[in-house]
């Protein structure tokens, strides 16, 4: 008999029933001096160590009962096709860099591989002399510390290389070069591996850019979406056409945001604690502002912009969308923001994931009555992404009327 699977997310506080995450791996050691920049890393992190904190992330949530999918293991699956094989290859090989030579050895050397490692080299990459078989005039030009194929550190946060919408998932657009392959992989694993026959994407990598991190399930038919760099006035206009398009929503409030390194995602800046309340980063509660878009025949209608909050408690029918008031003094708010103090993830109302080291702003949320998992980030935080940015809901339960 086989299983039909759910696949559904309304919000972000129903309780969680199964979520996608990567286990860090040999991606996380290729990060140098050299290279962190770009790939977006602002420590070189200690991979063993990292792989340690992110299986006591994953030990909490299912000791809660969430069924945890492995990012890694559902694309060893979905390559043992010979279509999506086909497909993976023909992306990686897609590389302006190479020249026709370089590109032939590298065609002939993935081809040889067997699934499991043809994922480990898509995910960590391949390196100048791990091509045994390299020659030629571009091999012989590249630096010995590039890599041909990049490793994707990235895809620890699952939250922004896809984003389940109510039963479809967006399979997002991401803005930064480092992280663009990323959602390559999410996009073959719904497209080929069986669990998720049948779903159909409501948005794909090809489309302006979109980053999961920046959308927010606020309440059914809700979505709040960060925009500036990384989500992009373009992509959430598409994104908007989209979801409102297929029903999945009937208000999508979009949010500028500075998107600096602190304040990267809406995610990064706001997350939802209970189905009225949220937690965020003091200095924006009173500046961060939304364009409520709304569907008219078959355009949009924008609405002028409003304090995020109002605008918000208005979509979502609420009186109020209550703020939990960390009170924290500027300088301690700036330490906890940067190490991802705002970025809990939810197992159900009132119950979230936290970094430890957040000492104040998950004391303040413990004094408003939310229970906190505490999870050691040391390492993980290197990336600066915390529970929400490590995980993708691919089923919640409704959250509680
Ligand atoms: N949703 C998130 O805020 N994700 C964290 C992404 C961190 C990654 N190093 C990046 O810069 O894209």
């Amino acid at each position: 008999m086989t299983h039909t699977y759910e696949h559904r997310v309304t919000s972000e506080v129903g309780r969680l029933r199964t979520v996608l995450l990567h286990r860090p791996g040999a991606e996380l050691k290729r990060l140098t001096p050299r290279n962190s920049d770009k790939l977006l890393f602002d420590a070189i992190p200690w991979a063993g160590r990292a792989q340690e904190e992110h299986d006591a992330f994953a030990q909490a949530l299912r000791e809660r009962g969430v069924e945890v999918l492995y990012l890694t293991e559902l694309l060893q699956d979905a390559l043992e096709y010979e279509e999506a094989r086909d497909v993976a290859i023909a992306g990686v090989i897609d590389d302006g860099r190479w020249g026709d030579q370089l590109r032939k050895v590298v065609e002939g050397y993935l081809r040889d591989l067997d699934p499991e490692v043809l994922a480990q080299v898509l995910i960590a990459g391949l390196a100048h002399e791990e091509l045994k078989a390299g020659h030629g005039l571009v091999y012989r030009l590249m630096d010995r510390h590039d890599f041909i194929i990049d490793p994707l550190p990235g895809l620890l946060f699952t939250r922004d290389n896809s984003a389940w919408i109510g039963d479809r998932v967006a399979v997002t657009s991401l803005a930064m070069p480092a992280r663009r392959p990323e959602s390559a992989l999410t996009g073959l694993v719904y497209a080929h591996h069986p669990r998720f026959a049948g779903v159909e994407p409501v948005y794909d990598r090809s489309l302006e850019h979109v980053e999961g991190g920046d959308i927010l399930l606020l309440s059914p038919g809700v979505l709040a979406v960060g925009t500036g760099e990384r989500t992009t006035p373009a992509g959430v206009e598409r994104l908007a056409r989209r979801v409102l398009g297929a029903g999945l929503a009937h208000t999508v409030l979009a949010v500028p945001i500075a998107q600096e390194r602190a304040t990267m995602h809406l995610d990064t800046v706001c997350t939802m604690v209970d189905v009225d309340t949220v937690l965020m980063y003091p200095p924006m509660a009173s500046s961060l502002t939304a364009y409520a878009v709304t569907a008219d025949g078959g355009e949009l209608r924008v609405a002028e912009p409003r304090p995020f909050l109002e605008a918000a408690a208005d979509a979502m029918g609420l009186d109020r969308l209550k703020l939990i008031d960390t009170g924290l003094d500027p300088v301690t708010a700036e330490r906890e923001q940067w190490d991802d103090g705002n970025n809990t993830l939810a197992i159900a109302p009132r119950l979230a994931v936290a970094y430890e080291r957040n000492i104040e702003t998950n004391a303040q949320l413990e004094a408003a009555g939310i229970e906190v998992i505490r999870i050691s980030g040391s390492e993980l935080g290197t990336g600066r992404g915390g529970p929400r940015c490590m995980s993708c809901p691919i089923l919640r339960d409704p959250p509680p009327a």
